[in-house]
Parts: structure tokens; C-alpha cells; sequence
């Protein structure tokens, strides 16, 4: 199995490790749908996910999605004859009492005649069992195994393939018989526990019920048919059987019930004869029994007339056509959900986040990556908070009132105010980037799951604030004390001089008496007009530090916190990084004695320590990373037998059965379509032949957003072309609600593409109802599957004549999808890098075909194109030969309407379109 060993540890069979086969081994046509469904049941079982419904309900069961047989009837109803018979070996536990307590997956493998018959255990790789008696025993043992040696029931399937060329294509569930009472040694609630496991089963719409009754009861009374009514009602997916046809009453018969009047289903009833216990105590050969059952039936009054429809070898038949048919109409909705569970899956582990790994350096990284993560967020944050809480913060006023000691002392005092709203402006950015920290913290998705990483984080995150706060204030301090001990002289030097000049005698004999000015030297308006120059001068200053003091803030702190907030905590783990590793090699040296070091060992903790995740958090991720590979291979197989079968058409150039199968599969009636061209003409003469639309055909190629639909919407305008865009059908599809649109929609959304058997179905149903003659085809053929189906079933519709490609960088392209907005839901930069991958991967080769034909024209020139323009105005009867031109799509659109027209001119009608 592809899933690894040590990953699941339950690598325990061939088909466990492989139960995905490889292509080589890969079975074709018919028997390649149940060969799948076996393959995908067996690797759901090895991941828990089973019939039984003890599978993790957290996910969604793929194995409710796989149509499976379920064998139901009562104790004693012969269900355990009927297996065999189908089987034609002799090789399930009897015995009195409930022998099945494990359902049993029965997978039936036809092989060549003449080769030996052997079984397989799933849960026994190596060994094959050649011997039917050994593979009874390890039934039983195996059942022992899970349940003990008690009466108990368990709902977890024991797997078997039996090979052989006796039997048909055919898988079936083999469950515990039906019971009324618990006999002596069985626990009391074994009545209810059996028909709640079974249930589990039938109840599921995907389940067929094959319901076994005895003849020689009341079909009334039957267990089997009981429960089907049930679940069924309609009898849609119930086979009656009917056993012991030979153990009737003298004079009685069956018919009513064979014949549908006592219990109707939609499907007929089939009875049994199997081997009498005299037969099976004497251990009488299957094949012989087989025989003879063909004879009773043959031979009998009452059945004779509908021997062919009797028998265990038909029952087998029936059952296998059957369940090929319903799992071939179930593939679209099985991909849909498995195409669902992969993005749940993907969006899940995306969550949960990569595994932790084990050595210290990779540890390391993971942490640095984290520590990344978070610190881009809280630059985010940083960018936009603080500059919010600085400027707040500077609005501080002082308020001087001063004392008559000078200005010096009065300004030197005043400025004294400014340290605390200084530090408090400190403590302000100190506290918004603490909660940034905190905030980013919470919103780094990438640490979520690590909590002591987180608390680690956020302790060294903010001893380096604390840090940068102490020196925050630090220069704020100074800043204050700068201003205290240094005075602007030159604010002094422009105080009014007048003010402090003492008076002046007006003439020498005039006494000298005090001017209005001296006389208020000492009064109050001299000292207002000191407050008011001390005050101008504080505000000022105060002016300056507004401007100052946030700036060492942002220097100190926030600039600080932007560059190197987190240098402690790298130099912490870097240190533990190293301790560990130096501790493990002392370790491997045996010398842990050395003292220091084992203490330092101790004091720093592991880094693993740090990437302690939740233990049922890591059991997730692993559970996911299974089954989402199991669900890829899963859809790796059904696309692969879509492949397989659409290749059967090709290779024997005729539309086979198994193309048509594989049509039908997507519940597309091809029928027509296909029959409507000449099959069985080799492939070239075919599309020679008269195609039902003979006007020619062009195809635009190009990546998504490259404008082949703006193209395609200035050619309808000028020429009579009817516009097909591929992606544009699908969309529509998926609008009509229809099943197939369902899986449609999960391919398009993971840019995907669709199986073109549908995507062809949407192209002939649009051509028809255009009732036009003329097409552009946008977006088709875009990978190989495609190219395969357009070269040998539409070409036989239409007449190609020429592709052209649009050329265009994918930036661009990325822009202009992103610009679009036409309202398309895959036009979202998720799908977008998938659907660039995608054309990279499955369109450009399909565009290298072409060119490998040796059609390609490079980009032409403008002095190319207005020549060639010129060419053909002068000469119209020139013909140039372009099957393929290269668009340069980045152009305006204009221009490149241009080109397209040119080549829609000049292409050569006569030419033919290259095998
Ligand atoms: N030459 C151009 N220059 C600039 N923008 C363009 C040009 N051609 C088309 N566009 C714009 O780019 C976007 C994609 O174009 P358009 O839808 O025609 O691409 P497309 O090839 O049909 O895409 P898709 O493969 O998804 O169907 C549209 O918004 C269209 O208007
Ligand atoms: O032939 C086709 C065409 C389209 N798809 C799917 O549809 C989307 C959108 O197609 P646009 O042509 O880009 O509109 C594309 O990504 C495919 O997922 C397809 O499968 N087959």
C-alpha cells in the first residue's frame, strides 16, 4: 500500500502495502470498476474506515460511498451455503451458535482456467492459503483475536480474496446471521448488537442486500426480508434468495415467492440448492454440488421453467452485473466526495500545520519560522498602533507656576515637570507594544498549537520591551535635563531690554524721578511680564520635547522593538540549540560527569520542549495525512481507469465497449454521438468523411485570464462564429444543479480538469442547439485525455482548422484575472495558482503537440504582420500555410484583435489539419 509502513503499522499484507496497485497490475474494462472499489475498500479498512460505523466519524466514510453486497439472513438460513456455493469452496466456520462475529469482506478475483485457487488474508500479507480448511481456521482464529473466546461480536471486517477461475468478479459481505434469542454463553444484548450491525450496513443507500430466506418457512417470518422491508421498501437494491428449495414439504413449492406475488422486489428472485448436512459432513465436492443443483433445477416440475434464472452460478452473475453497473453510475458521485475530502483534508492540515521534527536544527527552524511569522504581524501592528498612541501621548501641558529666584531657577524648576508626563510617554508605547506582542501572539495561526512556545515568546518579547523601555526613559531623561541645563541665550537676548535697564534723569538739573517703566520695575506688572517670558520659554521648550520625546520613543522603543524584539529570545534558543547538541554528543561519549555542563543541561530547556504540541492534536495530523492519500490514490485509480478505458478506443482505433462503458459511467449518453460517426474506418478517413458541421473549426488555446474570451466576443462580432467556451459549459453545468455538475464544480474549484467525455457532451449539445455551422472552441483540448478525445470523436464531428495560442506572461494573466470580476468563483488567487499550474503541466504539452507538427509561428513582428497584410491585399490568391499561431496575448486587446483576425484570415482552408 502506498501509505508507508510506519506510518499506519499496518503494512501487513501484499495488498495492504499495495492495495493501490500498480498500473501493470492494474485489471481493465469490466473488471476493473470492482477491482477498485476492492482496492479502495481494503485501504479504507487499514485506516479505520469500515462498514461497521466504529470509523472515525470526523472524517467522512469513503466506504459508505462504495457500493458493497450485503449478506443478511436469520441463523440457520443458509446464508453460509449460499456463500459457498457461490464460491464453489468449501470454507467457512460452522458450527451450532453465532459462527460469523466479524463481517467478513469477501473479494471474489476471477482467474485464467486451469490456474490454482487460493486465498488471501489482508491481514496476513505474505502467506497464501491454498488449503480451504486452513483459511476456515484462520477465520476463526482471526474472529477470536479481535473478540476473544466470548459470544461477542465485532464490527471491524476480517478481509479475504479468494483467486480462482470458479468464481465471478464479485465482493460481499458476509455478516452475522439474525438472531431472536441470546442462548446459553452469549451476552444478553447479542439479539440487538447483531441487527444494529448489520443495519449499519443495509441502512446505507450505496448497500445491495442480498437477503436470505429457507424455503421451509414462512417467508413472512424471514429475518432477511423483515429488515429489507425496512431499509428498502421499494425492493430496489434487494436480491431475495431463497435456500433449502429442496427441503420443502412434499407437495409444496415455492413459486409464489420465486415468482414475486408473496414479497415483490424489482429485482427477481433466485433459489438455491445447496449440499444437505450429509453432504457437508462427508465433505462432498463443491463443484459436484454445483452440478447437481444445475440438474434439480433443470430436471424440476415445478422450477423447470426457470432453471436459467436459478442456481448459485447465476446468483453470482446477476450480483456481479449488478454491482458493475451501480458502481460504475456511482464513480461521479464517489470523485465528488473524494474530490471534497481532499480539500477538507488539505484546509485541515493546513491548520493543524506541518509535523514537528525531531532533530534540534530542524526544530530550530521551525521555531525561527514561527518566530517570523509572528514578528511580521506585530510589524503590522506596530505600523499602524503606535504612531496612534504617540501622538496621543505628547499632549502634555505643563503647568509653571514661578517663584521669584530669576529665570534661571524659575525655567530650570518648571522644566523639572517635563520628566513625568516624559516617562510617561515611555510607559505609554512601553504598554502599547506589550499588547501588540500579545495580540500578534494570538494571531500568528503558526504558533496556535505550541502554548509553551507561545509563553516562551512572549516572556523574552518582553524583557527586550522592558529593555527598550529602560532606555527609552533613559533618553527622555536626558532630553529634559539637556533643555534644564542649557537656556536658549538667544531667546533671552530678544526679552524687551527696556525692562531690565534701570531709570534715566531726563536732563542734568531735573531730578531723576522714576519713568512709568521704573516705577513698576518692582511691581506686579514686572513680575507678570517675568512669569509670562519664564512661561514662554517653558512653552517653548515644551514645544521642542512635543517633538522630541516621541521621537526617542519611536528610537528607543518602537524602532527598536521593529528591528530587534525577539534578538533575546534567538540568542536563548540559539544557546539551547547548542546545549543540546553539546550535551548529546557528551552523551554518546558516556561522559555526562562533567558537572557544569549537565547543569547548564537542566537549566536551559529543550528546544523540543518548546514544540510540546497537544499528543491528540499530532494523532490528527497523522490521521489526515493518511487519509488524504488514500482519497489521492483513490482518485489517481478512477481517473486512471477513466484513462485506461478512453485509451481502448484509441489504441484499437473503434469505439469499443469499454469507451462507451466509461461514458456512461459520467451518465453521459455518448451512444449517439459516437454511433453517428463511421467507427469502423481507420481514423484518418473518418474525419475525411463528411462531418456533420463541415464550416472550419478554430480553437483558441492560451492560460486562464489570457483573453481568448474577449477574442472570442470581437470575432462573433465580426464574423459568424458561434462562441463555445469550454469552461464557460462547465459553469453552466454546474449551474443546472445536475449530479454531474456536483463534480464538476469540486474539479474547477481545485482547478482540475473535467473527464472529457463530459466536457464533449457539453460541446456537441451546444453546437446542436446553436444551430450554426460555424464554431470557435475556447479552452478544449487542455491536456493529453482531452487532446486524445478531441483527435478521435469531435474531430469526427467537425472540421478543425487551426489552433491558436494566446502567449501570454503569467503575471499578467494574474492581473487580469484578478481584475475580471465576472463574478466566476475560480477566479480566486488559490485557484487561480492552481489552474497556472495545471496549464503549465497538462495544457502547454498539448500546445507543443501542435507545434511539434512543425505548424508553430513565433510572434510576429509588427513589419511581419503589416507586410503579410499587405501580401494579401495585393494578392489575394496567396495562401499562406498556418495551422498554428502564437497570439502575443499581452498586447492591448485591440492589437491582438488584430493578429487574431490575420490569422483567421489567412489560414490555409485547403490545408489539412495535421495527423
Ligand atoms: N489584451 C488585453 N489587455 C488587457 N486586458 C485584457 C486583454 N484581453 C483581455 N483582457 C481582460 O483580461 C480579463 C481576462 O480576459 P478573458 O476573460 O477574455 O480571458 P480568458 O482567456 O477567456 O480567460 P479564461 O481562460 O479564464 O476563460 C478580462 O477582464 C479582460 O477584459
Ligand atoms: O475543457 C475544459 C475547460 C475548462 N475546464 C475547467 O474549467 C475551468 C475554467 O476554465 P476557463 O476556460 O479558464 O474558463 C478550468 O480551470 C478547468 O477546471 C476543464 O476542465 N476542461
Amino acid at each position: 500500500m502506498a501509505l508507508e509502513a510506519d506510518r499506519t503499522g499496518l503494512n501487513r499484507t501484499r495488498e495492504a502495502h499495495t492495495p493501490f496497485l500498480s498500473s501493470r497490475r492494474r485489471m481493465t474494462t469490466m473488471e476493473s470498476l470492482i477491482g477498485l472499489v476492492n482496492r479502495i475498500q481494503r485501504a479504507c479498512t487499514v485506516l479505520g474506515d469500515y462498514g461497521g460505523g466504529t470509523g472515525d466519524n470526523a472524517f467522512n466514510s469513503l466506504w459508505e460511498a462504495l457500493p458493497t453486497v450485503a449478506v443478511v439472513g436469520g441463523q440457520s438460513s443458509g446464508k453460509s451455503s449460499v456463500l459457498e456455493s457461490i464460491v464453489g469452496r468449501d470454507f467457512l466456520p460452522r458450527g451450532s451458535g453465532i459462527v460469523t462475529r466479524r463481517p467478513l469482506v469477501l473479494q471474489l478475483h476471477k482467474t485464467e482456467e486451469g490456474t490454482e485457487e487460493y486465498a488471501e488474508f489482508l491481514h496476513l500479507p505474505k502467506r497464501k492459503f491454498i488449503d480451504f480448511a486452513l483459511v476456515r481456521k484462520e477465520i476463526q482464529d482471526e474472529t477470536d483475536r479481535i473478540t476473544g473466546k466470548s459470544k461477542q461480536i465485532s464490527p471491524v471486517p476480517i478481509h479475504l480474496s479468494i483467486f480462482s477461475p470458479n468464481v465471478v468478479n464479485l465482493t460481499l459481505i458476509d455478516l452475522p446471521g439474525l438472531t431472536k434469542v441470546a442462548v446459553e454463553g452469549q451476552p444478553e444484548t447479542i439479539v440487538e448488537d447483531i441487527e444494529s450491525m448489520v443495519r449499519t450496513y443495509v441502512d446505507k443507500p450505496n448497500c445491495i442486500i442480498l437477503a436470505i430466506s429457507p424455503a421451509n418457512q414462512d417467508i413472512a417470518t424471514s429475518d432477511a426480508i423483515k429488515l429489507a422491508k425496512e431499509v428498502d421498501p421499494t425492493g430496489e437494491r434487494t436480491f431475495g434468495v431463497l435456500t433449502k428449495l429442496d427441503l420443502m414439504d412434499k407437495g409444496t413449492n415455492a413459486l409464489e415467492v420465486l415468482e414475486g406475488r408473496s414479497y415483490k422486489l424489482q429485482h427477481p428472485w433466485v433459489g438455491i440448492v445447496n449440499r444437505s448436512q450429509a453432504d457437508i459432513n462427508r465433505n462432498a465436492d463443491m463443484m459436484l454440488a454445483r452440478r447437481k443443483e444445475r440438474e434439480y433445477f433443470d430436471t424440476s416440475p415445478d422450477y423447470g421453467h426457470l432453471a436459467s434464472k436459478m442456481g448459485s452460478e447465476y446468483l453470482a452473475k446477476l450480483l456481479s452485473k449488478h454491482l458493475e453497473s451501480v458502481i460504475r453510475s456511482r464513480i461521479p458521485s464517489i470523485l465528488s466526495l473524494i474530490n471534497k475530502s481532499i480539500e477538507e483534508l488539505e484546509r485541515e492540515l493546513d491548520r493543524l500545520g506541518r509535523p514537528v521534527a525531531v532533530d534540534a536544527g530542524a526544530q530550530l527552524y521551525t521555531i525561527l519560522e514561527m518566530c517570523r511569522a509572528f514578528d511580521k504581524i506585530f510589524k503590522e501592528h506596530l505600523d499602524g498602533g503606535v504612531k496612534r498612541i504617540v501622538s496621543e501621548a505628547d499632549g502634555y501641558q505643563p503647568h509653571l507656576i514661578a517663584p521669584e529666584q530669576g529665570y534661571r531657577r524659575l525655567i530650570e524648576g518648571a522644566l523639572g515637570y517635563f520628566r513625568g508626563p516624559a516617562e510617561a510617554s515611555v510607559d505609554a508605547v512601553h504598554f502599547v507594544l506589550k499588547e501588540l506582542v500579545r495580540k500578534s501572539i494570538a494571531e500568528t495561526q503558526e504558533l496556535k498549537r505550541f502554548p509553551s512556545l507561545q509563553v516562551e515568546l512572549a516572556l523574552a518579547a518582553n524583557t527586550s520591551l522592558e529593555k527598550f523601555r529602560e532606555e527609552s526613559k533613559k533618553s527622555v531623561i536626558r532630553l529634559v535635563e539637556m533643555e534644564s541645563t542649557y537656556l536658549t541665550a538667544e531667546f533671552f537676548r530678544k526679552l524687551p531690554q527696556e525692562m531690565e535697564r534701570p531709570a534715566v534723569a531726563n536732563s542734568k538739573n531735573q531730578a531723576a524721578s522714576p519713568s512709568p517703566a521704573a516705577q513698576d520695575l518692582y511691581g506686579d506688572g514686572h513680575f507678570r511680564r517675568i512669569a509670562s517670558n519664564v512661561s514662554a520659554y517653558v512653552s517653548m521648550v515644551s514645544d521642542t520635547l512635543r517633538n522630541t520625546i516621541p521621537k526617542a520613543c519611536v528610537y528607543c522603543q518602537v524602532r527598536q522593538a521593529k528591528l530587534a524584539l525577539l534578538n533575546y529570545f534567538y540568542s536563548q534558543i540559539s544557546k539551547r540549540g547548542k546545549i543540546k547538541d553539546y550535551i548529546l554528543k557528551i552523551k554518546c561519549l558516556k561522559s555526562v560527569s562533567d558537572s557544569k555542563l549537565y547543569m547548564l543541561w537542566l537549566q536551559g530547556k529543550q528546544l523540543g520542549l518548546l514544540l510540546d504540541e497537544d499528543p491528540a492534536l499530532m494523532g490528527r495530523r497523522v490521521e489526515c495525512a493518511q487519509r488524504l492519500e488514500l482519497y489521492k490514490k483513490a482518485r489517481d485509480e478512477i481517473d486512471a481507469v477513466a484513462w485506461d478505458l478512453s485509451n481502448c478506443c484509441v489504441i484499437h482505433s473503434r469505439i469499443s465497449v469499454d469507451f462507451q462503458v466509461i461514458f456512461s459511467v459520467f451518465g453521459v449518453n455518448m451512444h449517439r454521438l459516437i454511433m453517428e460517426t463511421p467507427v469502423d474506418a481507420p481514423i484518418k478517413d473518418k474525419h475525411e468523411e463528411s462531418p456533420r458541421w463541415k464550416k472550419p473549426t478554430v480553437v483558441f488555446l492560451g492560460g486562464p485570464g489570457s483573453g481568448k474570451g474577449t477574442q472570442c466576443a470581437n470575432i462573433v462580432q465580426h464574423f459568424s462564429y458561434t462562441h463555445l467556451s469550454a469552461g464557460d459549459l462547465l459553469r453552466a453545468e454546474i449551474r443546472s444543479g445536475s449530479e454531474v455538475g456536483s463534480m464538476i464544480q469540486s474539479l474547477i474549484s481545485q482547478g482540475r480538469i473535467v473527464p472529457s467525455e463530459i466536457t464533449v457532451k457539453l460541446l456537441c449539445k451546444a453546437m446542436e442547439e446553436s444551430g450554426n455551422d460555424k464554431f470557435i472552441i475556447d479552452g478544449f483540448p487542455r491536456n493529453e485525455e482531452n487532446r486524445i478525445i478531441f483527435e478521435n470523436v469531435l474531430r469526427a464531428k467537425i472540421k478543425p482548422a487551426f489552433v491558436l495560442f494566446f502567449d501570454c506572461p503569467e503575471e499578467e494573466l494574474e492581473r487580469r484575472i484578478m481584475n475580471r470580476n465576472q463574478g466566476k468563483e475560480d477566479d480566486n488567487l488559490e485557484t487561480i495558482k492552481k489552474r497556472f499550474k495545471v496549464f503549465v503541466e497538462s495544457t502547454l504539452p498539448i500546445v507543443s503537440y501542435y507545434e511539434s507538427k512543425g505548424k508553430l509561428r513565433k510572434v510576429r513582428t509588427w513589419f511581419f504582420f503589416f507586410s503579410m497584410i499587405v501580401t494579401i491585399t495585393c494578392c489575394s490568391t496567396i495562401l499562406i500555410l498556418i495551422f498554428f499561431l502564437k497570439i502575443n496575448a499581452a498586447k492591448p486587446s485591440q492589437e491582438v484583435f488584430e493578429e487574431v483576425k490575420y490569422a483567421q484570415l489567412t489560414y490555409n482552408k485547403s490545408a489539412k489539419w495535421p495527423d
